[in-house]
């Protein structure tokens, strides 16, 4: 039960109607050319909602969501929990180059029985994305761990390289792992060994999320830890190889590798080691997590689970304290709009399919898992295919929509979210004609949607958490490169207004961002919206 509670809007008249809350991941305002999946795709509704007047265009990256700096692309973590809470939190991938800067990160207790490990003649591994895509990790946070070891006298290191190609280019891993191999080398010395162990593509190994197919964590647990894969002398080696055999090959879909010596793998993990999950998001971190922590583990036979001190760059889930040691503390979000809509009264309802689930709501609610007000609250899974998305790109959106309708229509909810995957999802995969379906799937189904909203009286609020379907290639040096991770592009903010009660109007926000959205919520639900909260993009005008 959450005791934060809303003051009501004294000049707001109430709607019979519910609020529903449109995600649609990974459609952003793009370029409006051939290179825009969302502009090329057949988009009626959104086409004549982008003429409504109640339209802002939403800041989705950078800054206005807490990252580094406006380089950095939007993603879904930080794009929900700015949603979500309404307000700009620093986040991890901030965090923790200031945790660097500082030394900080070097003076926890965390970090401390990691390097006591490698002191004692056993093993530092770090396992996770090599990449500087900044949305699971920061290549760059792994050569400052991988310092931190030269300075503590840690003499042996194994580095466990998944490979990206999904929020950086497709066949970028050598622009990571050479420069990566080159540094173990160069610190290989005076009686050092640091080397590259194990690896493969983020999809097949070992990054899956919200328990959509733990079969790719099992792999990830043969290659990491027992040292089971195909075998290769190093990993550079290992993707030109996988490059060769097939060259439609892209790195985030890479098979998993070991790489062994004359004496076999060379870094498989035993007992008295330590392992630092290096990622900072924790969707795709919770699974491997688990598997190193529990004792009760039943998603997969670990064969042996050796010993090890584990941590986690951050906690990924403060609730379950998953992991329970890690490197550095995550961001606090906290006094989130669902604590709020729960502490007064507000029945809500949240869904979409396995591979967002998490999204609208461990990620909404300030990545914390389970209900906060079970009586208040509904959420709901829809499984998604295990399958590539480019071969099913309408994946389960009607599904989605089907039980959105059938929610307006009980009527017992005031507030509804949902998102819808495709946008995103497909998006990932650069597959043009899948982009294309993929976008009007979302489309047709958000004018299902609107037609029920409208039936029920009721408010829509149609947005998105970042681009990503919105460039789907870029021209470098006239060759045409596919672009498969988010985007920089703004995302739609459209408030279509079927109930009447209230006379809403713009309030003219400069620079407005993801996180005017939840005050924007309160005021379309009849309320203030908390201190501290980003302001709304809306009043109410004199009737
Ligand atoms: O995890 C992923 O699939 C990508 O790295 C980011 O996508 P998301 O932020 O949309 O989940
Ligand atoms: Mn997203
Ligand atoms: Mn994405």
């Amino acid at each position: 039960m959450s005791k934060l509670h809303l003051a009501p809007l004294p000049e707001a008249q109430p709607c019979s109607g519910p609020l529903v809350l449109v995600i649609l991941d990974g459609i952003g305002l793009g370029s409006r050319d051939e290179r825009d999946g969302v502009f090329i795709s057949h988009t009626p509704v959104l086409d004549a909602l982008l003429e409504e007047p109640l339209t802002v265009s939403l800041k989705a990256h950078g800054t206005a969501v807490g990252l580094p700096s406006d380089d950095d692309m939007g993603n879904s973590e930080v794009g929900h929990n700015a949603l979500g809470a309404g307000r700009v939190i620093s986040q991890g991938a901030k965090l923790i180059n200031e945790a660097i800067a500082s030394g900080h990160v070097f003076q926890g207790e965390a970090w401390q029985r990691v390097i006591q490990a490698g002191m004692d003649d056993n093993t530092v591994h770090f396992i996770g994305l090599v990449s500087d895509g900044n949305v699971h990790s920061h290549i760059d946070q792994l050569h400052a761990l991988l310092d931190g070891c030269l300075r503590a006298g840690v003499r042996r290191v194994r580095v466990h390289a998944l490979l990206d190609g999904r929020d950086v280019d497709q066949k970028s891993a050598l622009r990571y792992v050479e420069p990566l191999e080159a540094r173990l080398a160069e610190l290989s010395t005076d009686g050092r060994d640091y080397r590259i162990a194990s690896g493969g593509g983020r999809m097949v190994t070992t990054m899956d999320r919200y328990n959509a197919n733990w079969p790719v964590v099992e792999k990830g647990w043969q290659a990491h830890v027992l040292g089971q894969a195909r075998e290769f002398p190093t990993a550079s080696e290992a993707v030109r190889t996988y490059y060769r055999e097939d060259p439609k090959i892209t790195d985030q879909y890479m098979d998993s590798f070991v790489v062994a010596d004359k004496d076999g793998p060379v870094g498989p993990i035993v007992d008295g080691d330590a392992v630092v999950f290096f990622n900072f998001r924790g969707d795709r971190a919770i699974e491997i997590s688990k598997a190193f922590e529990e004792d009760d583990f039943t998603e997969f036979d670990r064969v042996r689970v050796p010993k090890v001190f584990y941590a986690g760059m951050m906690q990924y889930d403060g609730d379950a304290m998953i992991p329970k040691n890690f490197l550095v503390e995550p961001p606090i979000v906290d006094r989130t709009l669902g604590e709020y809509l729960c502490g007064s009264g507000v029945t809500s309802f949240a869904v979409s399919e396995t591979q967002k689930f998490g999204h609208v709501t461990y990620f909404w609610n300030g990545n914390r898992s389970g209900y906060i007000d079970k009586n208040l609250e509904t959420y709901e899974e829809i499984l998604s295919d295990r399958i590539a998305f480019d071969l099913r790109p309408w994946m389960k959106a009607a599904e989605i929509t089907d039980r959105v309708l059938e929610i307006i229509a009980e009527g017992k909810h005031r507030f509804i979210r949902l998102n819808l995957a495709n946008g995103d999802m497909v998006g990932h995969t650069g597959v043009e004609p899948a982009i294309r379906i993929a976008v009007a799937t979302v489309d047709f189904c958000l004018g299902r949607i609107l037609e029920a909203v409208r039936q029920a009286g009721g408010i829509a609020v149609v947005t998105s958490d970042h681009g990503n379907a919105d460039s789907m290639w870029t021209e470098k040096k006239g060759q045409v490169a596919p672009m498969v991770a988010h985007t920089l592009n703004p995302v739609p903010l459209i408030i279509k207004d079927y109930c009447g009660a209230n006379n809403f109007r713009l309030t003219g926000v400069a620079e407005p961002g993801l996180a005017n959205v939840a005050a924007t919520l309160c005021t379309l639900l009849g309320y203030e919206a908390p201190e501290g909260y980003e302001p709304s993009l809306i009043g109410l005008d004199d009737q």
